[in-house]
């Protein structure tokens, strides 16, 4: 059954929702199991369940009944537009569904023992999730009350020494003295604002080489991890002297079991480490926080990094989002006598991107529509095409001209067999889509620019077999390479190896090693959050796709260093700048 049928089963108030793309199969199925294993029958409470498991499979944490009328229809995800739905519904009246809701016997309220669903004000919470919101924001008030070991004037002074040739940044230093006084640190802030630089300076505050403290860092995924790993160190004022530094995927990092919900590290066992980094933390779902929290003992210094505004997990909770929305949620007690050092900085001034873009990566957080619109219109280095689904890839002579500069280097490093040059070559343009299909997705334009460079190379991306120059996306995680990581084909004598760009450096393996990879002439805007390019060339989505979000556009222009180039419509463009990504969560929330 594909993710829009109407379930046979489906009929009356269901099946109005369902031919609307409102609720798919999957939440239809599992409202009615659990509606019929409590014996419920009222079918405005069916729908609620059924909008509730909908809402969980897009990122939220909750439904909120209150705002259930401005759901929108799932058709177009994939494919553009929905079309042709009736989407005048009999949405139930808000007073006596939430009645019907809060009397069912699967429903149990904010008290009440435990039930399938919770229903907290107009918030209705499958009540898994409701426990891991709670148990979130009680290890984050519990952590706040935590009295570590103050840390000695000598390593204070040491970190509050800007690293050498680094500007001074009064953001970066409040950051440093915040995660060396509380327990628990939240940096946050956009690409380039010195998140990493920053990490540097706590390590090198807390290095001892007496007794080297045990630090975790850690990141939701493989590349990330290693990324963090490899950037750290790099910028460690003294080495890694005085630390103990390892690197994991937070699914290594608590032994979680794949599959499961069983992990060696919990409340049962906690984590040996001395301190625990999170990078990417945007990109942590609530369950992965709970468990987290959890893990982590009172002796632990925790230090949360990342950019809210970015894209969030793909499973449900958007928690750094939530934590930075609402700062009270870790409150700041630290141990010595110091004064206030606030637990949640964010960091702000970018120092890598170009100013025009660092000028469009703010309009765009402000929601200002006509700044973009303007930025954009007089724009040198950021730009918008018109692009409506139907224009062939010739139209465009910018476009084509970043795909040829790129491709010609990267096939020349590659022939070379230098795959450290053919991958920073790669790095050089990116085309990024929102969708996978259709006119607008990765699958369309992947195709599009390997036929188009397939004509301008002799031998490029003609038949089945590897070439040199061929880039490469892996798309699990295996003993050579990380879900993320991305290759290029080179040629080393008579063969063809596939140099993977790994933090640790470029790792050479047989092309046929990589099973799971796939083409990389274009990538989605998901898979490319924490990676850096000078150009990007971003596809956006057509009006009416619920992809054309604030934190979608926000991810993929902030990717660029020196161009970035918008195709698509300047409706669809206002769109984006104007619909902040709503995920419900009652987080910090709850009694605001
Ligand atoms: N205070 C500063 N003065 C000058 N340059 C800085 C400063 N802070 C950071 N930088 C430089 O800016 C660049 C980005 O810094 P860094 O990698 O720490 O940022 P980030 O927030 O971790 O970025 P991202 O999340 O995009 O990886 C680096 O080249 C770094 O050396």
């Amino acid at each position: 059954m594909s993710r829009h049928e109407v379930p046979v089963a489906a009929t009356g108030l269901l099946r109005r929702f369902a031919e609307a793309t409102l609720i798919a199969p999957v939440d239809f199925h599992l409202a009615r199991r659990m509606a019929a294993l409590c014996r419920e029958t009222d079918p405005r409470v069916e729908l609620a369940f059924a909008l509730t498991t909908r809402e969980l499979r897009l990122g939220s944490v909750c439904l909120d009944l209150s705002r259930a009328t401005d759901l929108a229809p799932e058709a177009g995800i994939e494919d553009g537009v929905a079309e042709g739905l009736d989407l005048d519904l009999p949405w139930p009246e808000l007073e006596g569904w939430l009645g019907a809701v809060a009397s069912s016997p699967a429903v149990a309220d904010e008290d009440g023992e435990s039930r399938p669903f919770r229903l907290v004000g107009t918030w209705l919470y499958l009540d898994r999730y409701w426990a891991e919101e709670r148990s979130v924001e009680a290890s984050l008030h519990r952590r706040s009350d935590l009295q570590l070991p103050p840390i000695d004037d000598a390593h204070l002074v040491r970190a509050a020494t800007p690293l050498m040739s680094r500007l001074p940044d009064a953001l970066q230093d409040a950051a440093v003295s915040a995660a060396l006084r509380n327990a628990t640190t939240v940096i946050t802030g956009g690409p380039g604002t010195g998140k990493t630089t920053t990490v540097a300076r706590i390590l090198g505050g807390l290095a001892d080489e007496d007794n080297p403290p045990l630090v975790a860092l850690a990141a939701p995924t493989g590349k990330a991890s290693t990324r963090l790993a490899s950037a750290v160190a790099e910028s460690l004022p003294q080495g890694q002297g005085g630390l103990r530094l390892r690197s994991y995927t937070l699914h290594k990092l608590l032994g979680v079991v794949p599959g499961r919900a069983q992990r060696i590290h919990g409340s049962h066992n906690l984590l040996p480490h001395d301190v625990v980094i999170v990078d990417e933390t945007s990109m942590v779902s609530l369950t992965m926080m709970s468990w987290l929290l959890e893990a982590v003992s009172g002796r632990t210094r925790l230090i949360l990094i990342g950019d809210p505004q970015q894209l969030a997990s793909v499973e449900a909770g958007a928690v750094l989002a939530d934590i930075a929305a609402s700062p009270g949620l870790i409150t700041s007690h630290p141990v010595d006598g110091s004064g206030a050092a606030d637990a949640v900085v964010e960091l702000r001034s970018n120092f890598r991107s170009n100013e025009e873009i660092t000028r469009l990566a703010t309009a765009i957080q402000r929601g200002d529509a006509n700044a973009v619109v303007g930025l954009l219109t007089a724009g040198e280095s950021c730009t918008l095409q018109d692009y409506t689904g139907r224009e062939p890839i010739t139209d465009y002579d910018v476009l084509l001209t970043d795909l040829h500069a790129t491709a010609a280097a990267v096939r020349a490093a590659a022939l070379e067999g230098d795959g450290g040059a053919a991958n920073a070559a790669l790095g050089r343009h990116r085309i990024l889509c929102a969708h996978r299909e259709g006119p607008f997705g990765v699958g369309h334009w992947a195709r599009t620019a390997r036929g188009w460079l397939s004509e301008q190379f002799e031998g490029y991306g003609l038949g089945a077999g590897a070439w040199p120059g061929q880039p490469l996306l892996i798309t699990r995680n295996s003993d050579t390479a990380a879900n993320g990581d991305t290759a290029v084909v080179v040629k080393r004598g008579d063969r063809l190896l596939a140099a993977v760009d790994r933090a640790q450096g470029t790792l050479l393996v047989d092309p046929v090693l990589l099973d799971d990879a796939t083409d990389l002439h274009a990538m989605t805007i998901h898979k490319s959050q924490g990676s850096q390019f000078d150009a990007v060339s971003v596809i956006l989505p057509p009006v009416g796709s619920p992809l054309l979000t604030r934190e979608l556009l926000y991810t993929a222009i902030t990717r660029a260093r020196t161009h970035v180039r918008l195709y698509g419509g300047e409706e669809a463009l206002r769109v984006a700048v104007t619909t902040p990504a709503r995920r419900a969560s009652g987080l910090g929330r709850r009694r605001a």
